[in-house]
């Protein structure tokens, strides 16, 4: 469970967000949407604790800056953050010795097998495409086995068969009951699998909808009317 209460985040006078509370149930797939701007990776590097901020901010029960919730998620950022002279191999063995996970080799594994990683993992990252360091980052967060998910735009970059090969494993995810936080402005590709979705616009949550709750109007309507079709 990811917790969000009165987050606020200025970028000197500039405020990025505004006040904002949100909830990312376990076990759902939560998206924030929003335009370009809207404060969407502020938003979520705020709840990595990356940056200071003004606000509460809880994961699994735990303030966002104590090593138990540190220990709880995993993090895709929107851009790879990876070490260039070292091997996929090698990044394993970081992170999962440094957060002490017992089955990292395994899973991390699997992860390498499912996005055709397994002739590359002895390269440095150097050498790899975008896509592939993408996915990198990604296996990264998952092999310490996260009790919630923070995602920031995770298919830039992949190509149309990894993306469907994401989706699944997101609600894999979920339905083994993490709690998964999506950032995106691409509506189309997320439009099947989302729980929960929250609208941004200029800092603020302009609207908080459950599928369920949706009704007639589709997700994409309701952005458009929602941030005045920017
Ligand atoms: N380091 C920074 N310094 C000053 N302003 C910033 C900084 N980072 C972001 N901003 C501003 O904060 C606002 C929100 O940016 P943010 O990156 O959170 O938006 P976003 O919704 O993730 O956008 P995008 O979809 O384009 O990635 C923007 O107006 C941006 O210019």
């Amino acid at each position: 469970m990811i917790e969000v209460s009165h987050l606020t985040k200025c970028y000197g006078s500039f405020k990025a967000v505004d006040d904002i509370d949100l909830c990312a149930e376990d076990g759902k797939i939560t998206i924030l949407l929003g335009p370009n701007g809207a404060g969407k990776s502020t938003t979520i590097k705020s709840i990595t604790n990356l940056l200071k901020y003004e606000g509460k901010i809880k994961i699994c029960g735990y303030d966002n800056d104590t090593l138990e919730a540190k220990k709880s998620f995993g993090y895709i950022p929107e851009a790879p953050v990876l070490y260039d002279l070292l091997t996929i191999d090698e990044h394993v063995e970081f992170i999962g010795k440094a957060y002490r996970c017992k089955n990292y080799k395994e899973l991390a594994d699997h992860y390498i097998s499912m996005f055709h990683l397994e002739e590359k993992r002895k390269k440095i990252v150097k050498e790899l495409s975008k896509g592939m360091k993408q996915k990198v980052s990604m296996l990264l967060a998952l092999i310490i086995s996260p009790k919630a998910l923070l995602v920031d735009e995770p298919m830039v970059g992949l190509d149309p068969a990894s993306i469907e090969e994401t989706l699944h494993l997101f609600t894999k995810l979920k339905e083994e009951g993490v709690s998964i936080l999506i950032s995106t402005h691409i509506i189309d590709v997320i439009d099947d699998i989302w729980d929960v979705a929250y609208i941004m616009n200029k800092g603020k949550i302009v609207r908080h909808v459950s599928r369920e709750g949706l009704g007639e109007e589709s997700l994409k309507e309701m952005f458009f009317e929602s941030t005045d079709g920017e």
